[in-house]
Protein backbone atom coordinates (compact mmCIF):
# COMPACT_ATOMS: atom_id res chain seq x y z
CA UNK A 1 0.00 0.00 0.00
CA UNK A 2 1.97 2.81 -1.29
CA UNK A 3 0.84 6.87 -0.76
CA UNK A 4 1.40 9.32 -3.89
CA UNK A 5 2.66 12.47 -4.73
CA UNK A 6 1.13 14.55 -6.86
CA UNK A 7 1.52 18.23 -7.96
CA UNK A 8 -1.59 20.34 -6.54
CA UNK A 9 -3.38 22.46 -9.04
CA UNK A 10 -4.20 26.06 -7.42
CA UNK A 11 -7.95 27.10 -7.68
CA UNK A 12 -6.73 28.30 -11.23
CA UNK A 13 -5.99 25.31 -12.28
CA UNK A 14 -2.05 26.17 -12.10
CA UNK A 15 -0.09 23.27 -10.87
CA UNK A 16 2.68 24.49 -8.20
CA UNK A 17 5.67 22.72 -7.08
CA UNK A 18 5.71 24.99 -3.88
CA UNK A 19 2.22 23.19 -2.83
CA UNK A 20 3.08 19.46 -2.77
CA UNK A 21 -0.23 16.87 -2.51
CA UNK A 22 0.74 13.56 -0.96
CA UNK A 23 -2.37 10.65 -1.08
CA UNK A 24 -2.18 8.33 1.14
CA UNK A 25 -4.73 5.10 2.61
CA UNK A 26 -6.75 5.92 5.88
CA UNK A 27 -5.14 5.83 8.65
CA UNK A 28 -6.36 3.06 11.77
CA UNK A 29 -6.14 3.77 15.27
CA UNK A 30 -5.91 0.20 16.60
CA UNK A 31 -6.19 0.97 20.46
CA UNK A 32 -8.09 3.87 21.79
CA UNK A 33 -10.63 4.90 24.71
CA UNK A 34 -12.93 6.82 23.96
CA UNK A 35 -15.48 6.44 26.17
CA UNK A 36 -13.40 8.16 29.01
CA UNK A 37 -11.98 10.90 26.25
CA UNK A 38 -13.21 14.73 27.61
CA UNK A 39 -12.95 15.70 24.02
CA UNK A 40 -15.33 18.42 23.40
CA UNK A 41 -16.20 19.11 27.21
CA UNK A 42 -14.31 21.40 29.98
CA UNK A 43 -10.86 20.66 31.13
CA UNK A 44 -9.94 18.12 33.63
CA UNK A 45 -7.46 18.83 36.15
CA UNK A 46 -5.69 15.66 36.71
CA UNK A 47 -4.73 13.70 39.98
CA UNK A 48 -0.86 12.46 40.16
CA UNK A 49 -0.88 8.90 40.19
CA UNK A 50 2.30 7.09 41.25
CA UNK A 51 0.82 3.19 40.36
CA UNK A 52 -1.74 1.49 37.78
CA UNK A 53 -3.80 0.92 40.40
CA UNK A 54 -3.99 5.47 41.40
CA UNK A 55 -4.56 5.21 37.60
CA UNK A 56 -7.69 3.39 37.64
CA UNK A 57 -9.33 5.16 40.54
CA UNK A 58 -8.64 8.38 38.95
CA UNK A 59 -10.18 7.06 35.92
CA UNK A 60 -13.17 5.72 37.86
CA UNK A 61 -13.43 8.62 40.38
CA UNK A 62 -13.63 11.26 36.69
CA UNK A 63 -15.62 9.10 34.42
CA UNK A 64 -18.56 9.36 37.68
CA UNK A 65 -18.13 12.59 37.62
CA UNK A 66 -18.57 13.64 33.95
CA UNK A 67 -21.10 15.59 33.17
CA UNK A 68 -21.47 15.11 29.58
CA UNK A 69 -22.54 11.72 28.36
CA UNK A 70 -20.41 9.12 26.87
CA UNK A 71 -22.21 9.23 23.74
CA UNK A 72 -21.60 13.16 23.58
CA UNK A 73 -17.90 12.99 24.43
CA UNK A 74 -17.15 10.18 22.09
CA UNK A 75 -18.81 11.14 19.62
CA UNK A 76 -16.43 14.25 19.70
CA UNK A 77 -13.37 12.44 19.82
CA UNK A 78 -14.48 9.70 17.05
CA UNK A 79 -15.55 12.78 14.99
CA UNK A 80 -12.06 14.49 15.21
CA UNK A 81 -10.27 11.54 14.90
CA UNK A 82 -12.50 10.85 11.37
CA UNK A 83 -11.46 14.61 10.04
CA UNK A 84 -7.72 13.64 10.83
CA UNK A 85 -7.73 10.83 8.38
CA UNK A 86 -8.18 7.67 10.34
CA UNK A 87 -10.89 5.23 9.05
CA UNK A 88 -11.34 2.58 11.39
CA UNK A 89 -10.32 2.38 14.90
CA UNK A 90 -10.62 -0.39 17.86
CA UNK A 91 -11.86 0.91 20.98
CA UNK A 92 -11.57 -0.54 24.15
CA UNK A 93 -14.82 0.56 26.47
CA UNK A 94 -15.03 0.17 30.11
CA UNK A 95 -17.36 -2.57 31.21
CA UNK A 96 -17.75 -2.65 35.26
CA UNK A 97 -20.30 -3.15 38.08
CA UNK A 98 -19.56 0.43 38.17
CA UNK A 99 -20.86 1.89 34.89
CA UNK A 100 -22.80 -0.99 33.69
CA UNK A 101 -23.15 -0.91 30.05
CA UNK A 102 -23.58 2.54 29.76
CA UNK A 103 -20.03 3.01 27.81
CA UNK A 104 -20.84 0.48 25.10
CA UNK A 105 -24.40 1.47 24.57
CA UNK A 106 -22.70 5.46 24.36
CA UNK A 107 -19.96 4.35 22.28
CA UNK A 108 -21.81 2.59 19.67
CA UNK A 109 -24.13 4.69 19.36
CA UNK A 110 -21.50 7.59 18.87
CA UNK A 111 -19.85 4.60 16.14
CA UNK A 112 -23.14 4.74 14.48
CA UNK A 113 -23.58 8.51 13.62
CA UNK A 114 -20.16 7.98 12.12
CA UNK A 115 -20.99 4.27 10.54
CA UNK A 116 -20.00 6.01 6.89
CA UNK A 117 -16.53 7.09 7.41
CA UNK A 118 -15.51 5.07 10.63
CA UNK A 119 -15.50 1.78 11.22
CA UNK A 120 -15.37 0.71 14.98
CA UNK A 121 -14.52 -2.25 16.66
CA UNK A 122 -15.91 -2.11 20.37
CA UNK A 123 -13.62 -4.61 23.04
CA UNK A 124 -15.82 -4.66 26.22
CA UNK A 125 -12.63 -4.25 28.88
CA UNK A 126 -12.63 -4.83 31.89
CA UNK A 127 -10.55 -2.21 33.48
CA UNK A 128 -11.81 -2.20 36.68
CA UNK A 129 -11.01 -6.32 37.25
CA UNK A 130 -12.86 -8.96 35.48
CA UNK A 131 -12.64 -11.56 38.28
CA UNK A 132 -12.13 -9.50 40.99
CA UNK A 133 -14.75 -6.83 40.21
CA UNK A 134 -17.91 -9.22 41.31
CA UNK A 135 -20.68 -9.12 38.53
CA UNK A 136 -18.07 -7.61 35.87
CA UNK A 137 -17.93 -11.20 33.77
CA UNK A 138 -21.60 -11.48 33.39
CA UNK A 139 -21.67 -7.96 32.13
CA UNK A 140 -19.02 -8.48 29.57
CA UNK A 141 -20.35 -11.25 28.19
CA UNK A 142 -23.86 -9.28 27.93
CA UNK A 143 -22.21 -6.63 26.77
CA UNK A 144 -21.50 -9.06 23.66
CA UNK A 145 -24.99 -8.84 22.23
CA UNK A 146 -25.37 -5.00 23.18
CA UNK A 147 -22.31 -3.47 20.84
CA UNK A 148 -19.33 -4.68 22.05
CA UNK A 149 -17.99 -6.96 19.33
CA UNK A 150 -14.40 -8.42 20.88
CA UNK A 151 -13.45 -10.12 24.54
CA UNK A 152 -10.73 -7.41 26.14
CA UNK A 153 -8.94 -8.31 29.09
CA UNK A 154 -6.56 -6.49 31.83
CA UNK A 155 -3.15 -8.07 33.66
CA UNK A 156 -4.64 -11.74 34.55
CA UNK A 157 -2.13 -12.13 37.09
CA UNK A 158 -1.72 -8.98 39.09
CA UNK A 159 -4.84 -6.26 38.51
CA UNK A 160 -7.31 -9.04 38.55
CA UNK A 161 -5.33 -11.82 40.94
CA UNK A 162 -5.77 -15.40 39.32
CA UNK A 163 -3.98 -15.25 36.18
CA UNK A 164 -5.85 -18.71 34.75
CA UNK A 165 -9.11 -18.21 35.96
CA UNK A 166 -8.76 -15.34 33.72
CA UNK A 167 -7.91 -16.54 30.66
CA UNK A 168 -10.77 -19.24 31.38
CA UNK A 169 -12.90 -16.50 31.56
CA UNK A 170 -11.87 -14.41 28.50
CA UNK A 171 -10.86 -17.37 26.23
CA UNK A 172 -14.44 -19.17 27.37
CA UNK A 173 -16.25 -16.34 25.93
CA UNK A 174 -14.46 -15.98 23.06
CA UNK A 175 -15.23 -19.41 22.09
CA UNK A 176 -18.67 -19.36 22.99
CA UNK A 177 -19.93 -16.03 21.13
CA UNK A 178 -17.13 -16.74 18.18
CA UNK A 179 -15.25 -13.27 19.22
CA UNK A 180 -11.53 -11.82 19.44
CA UNK A 181 -9.20 -10.94 21.75
CA UNK A 182 -7.22 -8.28 22.90
CA UNK A 183 -5.89 -8.02 26.49
CA UNK A 184 -4.04 -5.13 28.03
CA UNK A 185 -0.73 -6.31 29.85
CA UNK A 186 0.70 -4.09 31.84
CA UNK A 187 2.87 -6.36 33.49
CA UNK A 188 6.95 -5.89 32.33
CA UNK A 189 9.50 -7.94 33.16
CA UNK A 190 9.57 -11.64 33.64
CA UNK A 191 5.83 -11.83 34.84
CA UNK A 192 4.28 -10.04 32.05
CA UNK A 193 6.12 -12.51 29.65
CA UNK A 194 5.06 -15.45 31.40
CA UNK A 195 1.80 -14.18 30.85
CA UNK A 196 2.32 -13.22 27.04
CA UNK A 197 3.50 -17.28 26.65
CA UNK A 198 0.36 -18.84 28.55
CA UNK A 199 -1.66 -16.73 26.29
CA UNK A 200 0.12 -17.76 23.24
CA UNK A 201 -0.35 -20.75 24.05
CA UNK A 202 -4.32 -20.81 24.88
CA UNK A 203 -4.37 -18.98 21.61
CA UNK A 204 -2.88 -21.83 20.16
CA UNK A 205 -4.48 -24.68 21.68
CA UNK A 206 -8.11 -22.49 21.14
CA UNK A 207 -7.17 -22.66 17.30
CA UNK A 208 -7.39 -18.85 17.19
CA UNK A 209 -4.30 -18.05 15.76
CA UNK A 210 -4.32 -14.21 14.06
CA UNK A 211 -7.01 -13.50 16.55
CA UNK A 212 -5.50 -12.45 19.90
CA UNK A 213 -4.05 -9.02 20.46
CA UNK A 214 -1.93 -7.96 23.91
CA UNK A 215 -2.14 -4.21 24.50
CA UNK A 216 0.77 -2.14 25.53
CA UNK A 217 2.77 -5.58 26.40
CA UNK A 218 5.09 -3.83 28.15
CA UNK A 219 7.04 -6.56 28.84
CA UNK A 220 7.63 -7.32 25.12
CA UNK A 221 9.28 -3.59 24.99
CA UNK A 222 12.46 -4.37 27.43
CA UNK A 223 15.02 -6.01 25.73
CA UNK A 224 17.37 -6.64 28.54
CA UNK A 225 15.03 -9.34 29.34
CA UNK A 226 16.55 -12.60 28.59
CA UNK A 227 12.55 -14.23 28.38
CA UNK A 228 12.13 -11.62 25.58
CA UNK A 229 13.00 -13.83 22.35
CA UNK A 230 11.01 -16.54 23.49
CA UNK A 231 8.28 -14.78 24.23
CA UNK A 232 8.28 -13.23 20.79
CA UNK A 233 8.96 -16.03 19.25
CA UNK A 234 5.19 -17.68 20.82
CA UNK A 235 3.62 -14.60 20.10
CA UNK A 236 4.71 -15.12 15.98
CA UNK A 237 3.88 -18.84 16.25
CA UNK A 238 0.49 -17.90 17.59
CA UNK A 239 0.15 -15.00 14.89
CA UNK A 240 -0.69 -12.48 18.14
CA UNK A 241 -0.44 -8.98 17.59
CA UNK A 242 1.28 -6.26 19.55
CA UNK A 243 -1.02 -2.88 19.92
CA UNK A 244 1.41 -0.23 21.34
CA UNK A 245 0.54 3.46 21.72
CA UNK A 246 3.81 5.56 21.74
CA UNK A 247 1.91 7.54 25.17
CA UNK A 248 4.09 9.74 27.72
CA UNK A 249 6.61 7.70 28.90
CA UNK A 250 5.60 4.22 28.06
CA UNK A 251 7.91 1.63 27.08
CA UNK A 252 7.88 1.21 23.27
CA UNK A 253 8.95 -1.99 21.33
CA UNK A 254 11.88 -2.12 19.18
CA UNK A 255 10.50 -2.42 16.35
CA UNK A 256 13.43 -4.08 14.34
CA UNK A 257 13.32 -7.06 16.76
CA UNK A 258 9.75 -7.52 17.09
CA UNK A 259 9.71 -8.00 13.42
CA UNK A 260 12.67 -10.17 13.32
CA UNK A 261 10.72 -12.70 15.45
CA UNK A 262 7.68 -12.13 12.91
CA UNK A 263 5.51 -10.43 15.75
CA UNK A 264 3.14 -8.20 14.19
CA UNK A 265 2.72 -4.58 15.32
CA UNK A 266 -0.35 -2.01 15.18
CA UNK A 267 -0.62 1.43 16.65
CA UNK A 268 -2.90 3.46 18.69
CA UNK A 269 -3.73 6.16 20.47
CA UNK A 270 -4.64 4.88 23.75
CA UNK A 271 -6.16 7.43 26.64
CA UNK A 272 -6.91 10.71 24.76
CA UNK A 273 -7.44 13.65 27.20
CA UNK A 274 -9.12 11.49 29.89
CA UNK A 275 -7.88 10.95 33.11
CA UNK A 276 -4.73 8.65 32.20
CA UNK A 277 -3.34 11.48 29.92
CA UNK A 278 -3.91 15.55 29.12
CA UNK A 279 -2.36 14.75 26.16
CA UNK A 280 -3.89 13.12 22.34
CA UNK A 281 -5.43 14.55 19.37
CA UNK A 282 -7.15 11.70 18.18
CA UNK A 283 -4.83 12.35 15.46
CA UNK A 284 -2.97 8.74 14.01
CA UNK A 285 -1.07 11.25 12.02
CA UNK A 286 0.50 12.94 15.28
CA UNK A 287 0.57 9.42 16.86
CA UNK A 288 2.97 8.35 13.70
CA UNK A 289 5.28 10.26 14.53
CA UNK A 290 5.36 10.10 18.34
CA UNK A 291 6.06 6.65 17.44
CA UNK A 292 8.71 7.13 15.16
CA UNK A 293 10.34 9.70 17.30
CA UNK A 294 9.61 7.11 20.70
CA UNK A 295 11.37 4.21 18.88
CA UNK A 296 14.23 6.55 17.10
CA UNK A 297 13.22 6.59 13.63
CA UNK A 298 16.06 7.87 12.12
CA UNK A 299 16.01 6.54 8.34
CA UNK A 300 13.23 7.48 5.72
CA UNK A 301 12.44 3.42 5.86
CA UNK A 302 11.94 3.65 9.58
CA UNK A 303 9.91 6.65 9.21
CA UNK A 304 8.04 4.28 6.34
CA UNK A 305 7.77 1.64 7.99
CA UNK A 306 5.69 4.05 10.94
CA UNK A 307 3.37 5.18 8.31
CA UNK A 308 2.72 1.58 7.47
CA UNK A 309 2.12 0.42 10.74
CA UNK A 310 -0.53 3.17 11.58
CA UNK A 311 -2.39 2.59 8.55
CA UNK A 312 -2.01 -1.17 6.13
CA UNK A 313 -0.42 -2.97 8.93
CA UNK A 314 -3.41 -1.83 11.45
CA UNK A 315 -5.92 -2.35 8.34
CA UNK A 316 -4.99 -6.07 8.50
CA UNK A 317 -5.70 -6.41 12.17
CA UNK A 318 -8.81 -4.26 11.80
CA UNK A 319 -10.09 -6.28 8.84
CA UNK A 320 -10.53 -2.86 7.48
CA UNK A 321 -11.49 -2.72 3.29
CA UNK A 322 -11.32 0.41 2.76
CA UNK A 323 -7.79 1.42 3.87
CA UNK A 324 -7.23 -2.07 2.75
CA UNK A 325 -8.33 -1.24 -1.04
CA UNK A 326 -6.12 2.22 -1.25
CA UNK A 327 -4.35 2.29 -4.47
CA UNK A 328 -3.05 5.62 -5.26
CA UNK A 329 -4.55 8.60 -5.80
CA UNK A 330 -7.94 7.43 -7.66
CA UNK A 331 -9.30 5.82 -4.35
CA UNK A 332 -12.60 6.15 -3.68
CA UNK A 333 -11.14 6.11 0.20
CA UNK A 334 -7.98 8.33 0.71
CA UNK A 335 -6.26 11.05 2.79
CA UNK A 336 -4.98 14.05 0.93
CA UNK A 337 -2.07 16.30 2.41
CA UNK A 338 0.18 19.27 1.76
CA UNK A 339 3.42 17.32 1.73
CA UNK A 340 5.93 15.79 -0.39
CA UNK A 341 6.66 12.27 0.91
CA UNK A 342 5.62 9.82 3.57
CA UNK A 343 8.91 10.69 5.82
CA UNK A 344 8.06 14.28 5.54
CA UNK A 345 4.64 13.55 6.58
CA UNK A 346 5.17 11.59 9.63
CA UNK A 347 7.72 14.57 11.05
CA UNK A 348 5.71 16.94 9.91
CA UNK A 349 2.10 15.63 10.87
CA UNK A 350 0.23 18.45 9.14
CA UNK A 351 -3.63 18.56 9.52
CA UNK A 352 -5.15 16.29 6.20
CA UNK A 353 -6.64 18.90 3.04
CA UNK A 354 -9.17 16.22 2.69
CA UNK A 355 -10.45 13.12 3.80
CA UNK A 356 -12.05 11.13 1.05
CA UNK A 357 -14.94 8.15 1.72
CA UNK A 358 -16.91 6.30 -1.09
CA UNK A 359 -15.64 9.39 -3.92
CA UNK A 360 -16.85 12.65 -1.49
CA UNK A 361 -15.03 14.92 0.68
CA UNK A 362 -15.85 14.90 4.32
CA UNK A 363 -17.53 17.33 6.06
CA UNK A 364 -18.76 16.81 9.66
O1 LIG B 1 -7.54 3.68 29.86
C1 LIG B 1 -6.54 2.98 29.99
C2 LIG B 1 -5.29 3.32 29.42
C3 LIG B 1 -4.23 2.48 29.62
N1 LIG B 1 -4.38 1.37 30.35
C4 LIG B 1 -5.57 1.04 30.90
O2 LIG B 1 -5.69 0.01 31.58
N2 LIG B 1 -6.62 1.85 30.69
Amino acid sequence: MMAAHLALEDHYGNSSDTQPLLVTPGFVDAHIHPDKTTWGSPWLSRRAAATLEDLISNDLRAQLAYQDSVEERAFALMRQAVLSGTMAMRAHVDVATQIGLRNIHGVRAAAERLAPYLDVQIVAFPQFGLLSNQGTLDLVEASLSEGADLVGGIDPASLDGDLHGHLDAVFALANKYGRDVDIHLHDSGPEGLAQVQLIAERTVAEGMQGRVTVGHGFALCDPSQPGLGAALDAMATAGMWLATCALGADPVPVLDLVEKHGVRVALGSDGVRDAWSPFGSGSMVDRTHLLGYRTGALTDAELERCFRIATADGAELLGSAAVAAFFGPGSADRVEFAAHSIPELVVDRPSPMRVVRAGKTVSL
